[in-house]
């Protein structure tokens, strides 16, 4: 990793990426947040709002995201991104919005007592999507005896590469998920609003509280603006983002494809993919951007009916098992 941009986590090699704009002037920051049409970068020097060039209107920078500084300090270039959040806004051709790039852990995080199994699905397959793998945090530990179990329950259905129970204010189970979180590695926290992430941020941090505070900049008129960051420095050298983007309702909701569905009534082939294949209602008539949302949902879905159908089969093998030793149970009694 590059000495002058250490504790901004792993990165990529971008060497051939930003040789490949062909300007040697350019300089490598990370956005830290997003803010009214600035984006608060991090360099060698310390962090800065800066504007980003009319080019990238399309595609615009994200939290987490590396980009190229031109001399002026403005981002030139987003580089190429690995592990990302997108959302989905129903029904609309710009169908998706990155939220955070490249993330590589998703933080599944929902409240005890009563942790909701099917948003914390809805997230999972969201993560899995931008090629992300997710860990469950249960928060509030302390209402619910049995926090543990339900967290290794719910890591199992979801998938999920291991599960926790934290509650923030008593420091339990923070020491556990602080191991999970590798230096250098970028996670990101996904839940519902109350779910104590925000809590469970400052948990992390213990006592070190410098890294969330909150950056002023001139903006060149006087005036100054006040950019929290999103992308948080952990002790451990592990990076967090608790972004407010994130926590918006209908993150997780589907979108909606009723006119890819229903012109694919009229495809050759019941399971068109309307990648190229002939008789082909949906490719003519709908945007190559759509489709590609489209297929993006199929994805996400499958994934989703394939961790069910695995839990269904983990439960009936449970059943099985519980009979069989019953069975014995009979014939010795019987
Ligand atoms: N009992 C208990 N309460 C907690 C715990 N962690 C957080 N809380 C409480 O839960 C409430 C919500 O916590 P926040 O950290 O603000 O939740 P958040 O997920 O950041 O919420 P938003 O900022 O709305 O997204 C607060 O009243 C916290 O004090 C915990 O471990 N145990
Ligand atoms: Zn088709």
């Amino acid at each position: 990793m590059h000495a002058d941009l250490a504790g901004l986590g792993r990165r990529p090699d971008l060497t051939a990426e930003l040789d490949a704009l062909g300007d040697p002037s350019l300089t490598l920051a990370r956005v830290l947040a997003q803010h009214r049409g600035r984006w608060l970068v991090a360099t060698a020097d310390r962090p800065h709002a800066a504007p980003a060039r009319g080019r990238l209107r399309e595609t615009p920078p994200v939290t987490g995201d590396w980009v190229a500084l031109d001399r002026a300090g403005a981002i030139a270039a987003v580089l190429p991104r690995r592990g990302t959040i997108t959302r989905r806004a129903a029904g609309t051709a710009t169908a998706e919005q990155v939220l955070a790039a490249n993330v590589d852990l998703a933080l599944l995080a929902e409240p005890l007592p009563a942790p909701n199994a099917r948003r914390a699905e809805r997230f999972a397959a969201l993560a899995a999507a931008g090629g992300v793998p997710a860990a469950v945090v249960l928060t509030k530990a302390d209402l619910d005896e049995d926090a543990h179990l339900g967290a290794a329950r719910l890591a199992r259905r979801l998938g999920a590469v291991d599960g926790f129970a934290v509650s923030a204010p008593h420091g339990d189970g923070i020491a556990p998920l602080r191991a999970l979180l590798e230096p250098g590695a970028t996670a990101v926290l996904l839940g519902p609003s109350g779910a104590g992430k925000s809590t469970l941020v400052n948990a992390l941090l213990g006592s070190d509280r410098q890294a969330t505070g909150a950056v002023r900049e001139g903006d060149g008129r006087g005036r100054h603006t006040t950019v929290a960051r999103e992308l948080i420095a952990l002790p451990g050298g592990a990076l967090v983002i608790d972004t407010p983007g994130l926590r918006e309702v209908g993150l997780w909701e589907p979108a909606s494809f009723a006119d890819v569905d229903a012109l694919a009534a009229d495809c050759r082939f019941a399971d068109c993919a309307h990648a190229g294949e002939p008789g082909c209602a949906v490719r003519d008539a709908v945007d190559d951007d759509r489709i590609e949302s489209w297929r993006k949902l199929q994805r996400e879905q499958a994934w989703i009916d394939d961790r069910r159908a695995a839990s269904r089969e983990r439960e009936a093998r449970g059943r099985a098992r519980s009979r069989a030793t019953r069975g014995v149970t009979y014939k010795r009694t019987g």
